[in-house]
This record gives structure tokens, sequence and C-alpha cells, in this order.
């Protein structure tokens, strides 16, 4: 820079050019007589920032995009989290609650600015089809369409609608896994789905007569238990799933011959019994149907009739052990149907436990109705009781014959409270 001390005729442009450095920005040296021109000491050289009017616009236009960007970008988290949070509640309410994964993602959402890596794998809960994780058994005319009614009431529950049969008949069990996964419900990750289907604790239904002679002369007689050993449907079971969580509910056996009973007699036609009388036939040619309880359950000689199917599938003991040869006896929760018909809200709650459910079914789920003789259910969005083919009523069995039949079932019932660990307390007279 040019030190000499420049005469006071020197031209400013002399002075401006020996000021000015070359610099990449809009920052020039200019001599001070650039702004005092005519007078006083104009040696020293004044730093002058110049900024053009566009650049100026430019740098205000880029600072408030980059304010909007900022701003968009927390809103959009804000929306992004709300949004989240709101569709998992209200998925849980409509549909039947999402598990409890998706539970945890609800509460691992904190706040919008520390949530952003956190949301991203939280997608929207999306139903499917899937196999049971959870089958009622058996047994027939003890309560298993209440029980699963009763169950649906958790909302961590989904159940098949109908009774699929898939692994007591062959032709559906030949349709594949496929088949009887499309018979499921919709359901989400974490939920239970389960199916009831009372005859796959009883299946094969021919020959359990044998099996029952042999117990009824000998005791027990584990080698004639073939026949029950043909029951597939353990073994089907398991292949599906080996850790399936079973349900056997059963109620007082003469109670459930007798409701057994009552169901058959209901299905034949009203008029079988004067049809078949005055057509003729004698007593032995009359339909099961149009029989009374006590000629079917008792022999003309006397004894206990253990051909008659309802007085068959009574042998709970039978039946268990076949499935214990393939489970294991803590995969089978066995569920009182005479208290679940009494007080149902302490067996749920075993159950509940026995699924790893969280305890959501209580008092305020059910109402005594007092015409039926029954609960029924209620929820946000059900209120009903069980249709009139549940909870009929049942004839009047002579007590000498209830009687006779309990005191038969008394070793019968102790072989089945020895196999489940649990004396359930049946009446023996
Ligand atoms: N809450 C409620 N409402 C109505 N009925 C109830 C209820 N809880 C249990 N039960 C008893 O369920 C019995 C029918 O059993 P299942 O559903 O297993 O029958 S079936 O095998 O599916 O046909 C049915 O037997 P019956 O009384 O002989 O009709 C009922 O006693």
């Amino acid at each position: 820079m040019n030190q000499s001390v420049p005469s006071k005729y020197h031209r400013p442009e002399t002075s401006y050019k020996s000021c000015s450095q070359s610099l990449p920005l809009d920052i020039l040296w200019l001599p001070r007589s650039s702004f005092r021109p005519a007078e006083g000491e104009l040696a020293d050289c004044v730093l002058v920032v110049g900024v053009s009017r566009p650049k100026l616009a430019a740098a205000l236009l880029s600072v408030t995009l980059l304010s909007l960007f900022l701003t968009f970008h927390v809103l959009y988290d804000s929306a992004v989290y709300s949004i989240q949070a709101a569709s998992m509640v209200s998925a849980t309410h409509e549909n039947r609650n999402i598990l409890r994964n998706q539970e945890s993602n609800t509460r691992n959402i904190n706040h919008p600015m520390a949530l952003r890596k956190r949301l991203k794998p939280a997608r929207p809960p999306r139903p499917a089809r899937r196999l049971p994780q959870a089958l009622i058994i058996g047994v027939r005319k003890c309560g298993t369409r209440a029980l699963l009614e009763m169950l649906y009431l958790h909302p961590m529950v989904q159940k098949a609608s109908g009774e699929v049969h898939f692994f007591d008949r062959d032709e559906n069990y030949a349709l594949g896994l496929d088949w009887y996964r499309s018979k499921m419900p919709p359901s989400f990750r974490g939920q239970i789905t389960i199916e009831k289907s009372p005859s796959y604790f009883v299946t094969p239904e021919v020959d359990i007569y044998r099996h029952v002679i042999s117990i009824n002369y000998l005791i027990i007689v584990e080698s004639n238990l073939e026949d029950v050993n043909e029951n597939k449907v353990p073994e089907r079971v398991r292949a599906m799933n080996s850790s399936v969580r079973l349900l056997l509910i059963v109620r007082e056996p003469v109670t459930r011959a007798i409701s057994d009973y009552t169901q058959l007699r209901s299905r034949a036609t009203p008029s079988a019994p004067a049809h078949a009388l005055s057509s003729g036939h004698t007593p032995h040619q009359v339909p099961d149907s149009a029989k009374p309880f006590e000629h079917l359950a008792i022999s003309p000689d006397g004894s206990i009739n253990v051909a008659y199917r309802p007085i068959a599938i009574s042998l709970y003991h039978a039946y268990l052990l076949r499935w214990l040869e393939v489970f294991p006896r803590e995969q089978i929760l066995v569920v009182n149907g005479d208290q679940l018909i009494e007080d149902p809200v302490p067996q749920l709650r075993r159950i509940e436990k026995f699924l790893g459910l969280e305890h959501k079914i209580g008092r305020k789920n059910f109402y005594f109705n007092e015409t039926k003789g029954f609960y029924c259910l209620r929820n946000d969005t059900t209120d009903k009781c069980l249709r009139e083919t549940k909870g009929r009523k049942h004839p009047r069995v002579d007590p000498a014959v209830v009687t006779k039949l309990r005191k038969f079932f008394i070793q019968h019932n102790q072989r089945f409270y020895d196999l489940v660990g649990e004396d359930l307390g049946w009446p023996e007279d």
C-alpha cells in the first residue's frame, strides 16, 4: 500500500486504485478522500463492504426459506407423531386391540423432537388370518360355546365363528393348513386366535365302547386303548403348532350326559315318538331320540350302558390319556364348566393367565338373565345372551338313575382327577 502522504490535489481514482485489493468478496479498500475529498488527512484507507440489492434479497430469501423449512420439519414430526399415536389408540379400541408390541410402540412415542428415528419402524397395524394359537378341544355340552364367546370379550382375542373340524375330519385335513387358515378371522399381531371344535377331544367316534368296557370291568386295561389311540387329532394339532394352548372344559359327567341327550332329542323330528309307536314299531325299533334317558343310559339288565354315546363321552379320562401322550400337562387347561355357569369371572381369570393375556374380562362384562337362568355377555359393542340352544331345559330324570350313574362315575372321575392333578368335587350320589 502506498504510505506517502498524498497531496490534496491527488485524484481520488489514483488512491482508489492504490488501496484496492483483489478479494473474492465485494469488499473494497477506498481512500478516505472518497468520503472527504476536499480536506484533512487523506493517508488512511477505509474498508467498505458493499452488498448489492439483489444479493441482499437473495440472502433474506435464503434465511426465510431455511426458517420455513425448520418450521415445517417440526410441524411434520408433530403431525406424524399425532397420527401414529391416534391410529394406535383407535386401532386398539375399534379393531379389538393390537398386540402388546404395538402398545409398547405407543409407549415409546415420547416427544416429537425425539422420535423421528423411532417412528419410522412403526407401521400402521395390518390384520391377517393366522392359525389359532389356542383351541377349545371339548368337551361337548360342557359350555364350549359360552367359553369361546366369553373369551371373545377380551380385546386381544379373535375367534373362528364356526366349528371348523379341521383336525378330526380327514377330508378337511387333506385341504391343508392354508385352508384352515382361511377359516380363521383376521387378527392383529399379538392377538390370540381361538377355534373350538368339541369333537377334537373325542375323535374317533367309533369303538370307544370297547375301551369303556375294559375300563368298566377291569378298571383299566391300557392294552385295550388302541381305539382311542386311533385319535389322530392330538398329533395333527401338534404338527400345526407344538406350543398351542389347549382348553378343555368339563362338566359334572351325569349332567353332561343328560345335556347331550337333550340335544339329540331336540334334533329329532317332533313327531318321531308318536309316529314310531303308532306305526307298530317295537320299543327296540324306536329311535333313541324317542326313548327316555333312563332307558338309554341303563341296560335292560340294570348295568350302565357305556355303549350309549352320551355316557361314553363323559368318561373324560379315557380321551384325556391320548392327549397327554402328545402334549405336556401344562399345555392343557381344564376349565370347570359348572363354575363357568355359576360365576364365569374366576374361570376366565385363570384362562387369561394361561393364555398370557392381561386381565380384562370382569364383572362389568356379565349380567344375569333371570328368564334364561344364565349369565349373558356385554362389552362396549356387544350385549347378548347365548342362543336358545344353549341352556335348554333338561327333562326330568329319575333320581334313582342319576344316583346310579353318579356311583358308576366315581372311579372314572377319580381317574380323571388323578390325570389332571385336581379334584373337581363332582357329586357321588
Ligand atoms: N352363559 C351361558 N349361557 C348359556 N349356556 C351356557 C352358559 N354357560 C354355560 N352354558 C352351558 O353350555 C352348554 C352347551 O355347551 P356347548 O356349547 O359345549 O354345546 S355344544 O357341544 O357346542 O353343542 C349348555 O348346556 P345345556 O344347559 O344342557 O343346554 C349350558 O349349560
